[in-house]
């Protein structure tokens, strides 16, 4: 548990970037920063791992004030991945995940078999990749590496600034895929900044917005889109023209029995909620079913039939409210 009681920072100016904030972040929660540029979002996490340190108030975690851990101790149980792919350029894959495990003095074996394990949970045949460089990757397997360095010693909180925002969007995608599912088998707790309105909605358990060094709203995706607090909030979810979810018309078509909850096809492709309702009429225009996921949960499928057999019977009552 992450707790910030009455915290501020401020700089030499005396002008508060951080003013008061009580914050709690659970145990294996995926918490998510977001808001406008300069509001406060690096600051805060940064604080966490004391990278810069905080005026006024306490942050402890786990119980246990920040200031009164070994800094190594601390530092040490908590990953942290940044926006740039900040890769060591001369080390190979190995050397960069076992940078930590390295300092611990885990022994060669136990390093080994570390760095296969995560190689393989990404997804990166271990083999083939352990003994590159940097510069022999693409910027999503970089960005990946990154990833599972910061879990190499096996932290119970992951920082994450902007880790994919440089990403294209399919890699994204993956990543955030996998990221999400690395949090759930390995049950960290996870500080995830972004810019990124859709790709908080996706990740976010819950979502911190901020604004000013304050927090404007605070709760989980589905509370912030439909109980946005105040005018800001709401024109924050605007302002980054969010596409229509397939989660209302998903909802609808579950509540109204246009849904099958046995397994989908291996082919069938797979839509998360939070995807766009655009991509599941384009995807049921191609395939007959398609693979509902709510994060990586499978919820079952729907094919084409259901959605059709839908809008027939909307349609049909439409003419009928009409006669
Ligand atoms: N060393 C510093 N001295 C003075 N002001 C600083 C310093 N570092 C950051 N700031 C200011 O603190 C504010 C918050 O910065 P922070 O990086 O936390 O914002 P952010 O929300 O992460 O922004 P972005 O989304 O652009 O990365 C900004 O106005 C920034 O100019």
């Amino acid at each position: 548990m992450i707790q910030f009681e009455n915290v501020t920072k401020e700089y030499d100016n005396g002008q508060p970037i951080i003013s008061n904030l009580n914050l709690t972040i659970q145990e294996g929660e995926f918490f998510v920063l977001i808001g406008p540029s300069g509001c406060g979002k690096t600051t805060t996490l940064k604080m966490m791992n004391r990278l810069i340190p905080h005026t006024a108030g306490t942050i402890k975690i786990h119980g246990q004030e920040i200031h009164t851990y070994h800094l190594n101790e601390l530092r040490w149980n908590i990953g942290y991945v940044l926006q740039q792919i900040a890769l060591f350029p001369n080390m190979t894959v190995e050397e960069n995940i076992t940078v930590v495990p390295e300092m611990q003095k885990w022994s060669k074996d136990k390093m080994a078999n570390r760095v296969t394990e995560l190689l393989n949970s990404v997804g990166l045949d271990a083999e083939s990749y352990r003994h590159r460089k940097p510069q022999a990757l693409s910027g999503g397997e970089q960005q990946r590496i990154g990833v599972i360095r910061a879990l190499a010693a096996n932290p119970d909180i992951i920082l994450m600034d902007e880790p994919f925002s440089a990403l294209d969007p399919i890699s994204r995608k993956k990543l955030q895929q996998d990221v999400l599912r690395l949090q759930k088998e390995v049950k960290k707790t996870i500080v995830f900044v972004t810019h990124d309105i859709q790709e908080a909605l996706y990740l976010g358990d819950r979502i911190a917005i901020m604004r000013q060094g304050k927090i404007e709203q605070l709760g989980t995706p589905k509370e912030i889109c439909n109980q946005p607090k105040n005018d800001f909030v709401k024109e924050f979810l605007g302002s980054e023209n969010l596409p229509v979810t397939a989660q209302p018309m998903v909802t609808l078509l579950i509540e109204q029995g246009y849904f099958d909850a046995s397994e989908a096809l291996r082919t069938a492709p797979q839509l998360y909620l939070g995807d766009s309702l655009n991509e599941l009429i384009h995807l049921l225009a191609v395939h007959n079913q398609v693979a509902i996921y709510d994060k990586e949960c499978y919820l079952g499928l729907i094919t084409s039939k259901h959605y059709l057999s839908y809008l027939a019977k909307e349609l049909e009552k439409e003419g009928s409210a009409h006669e």
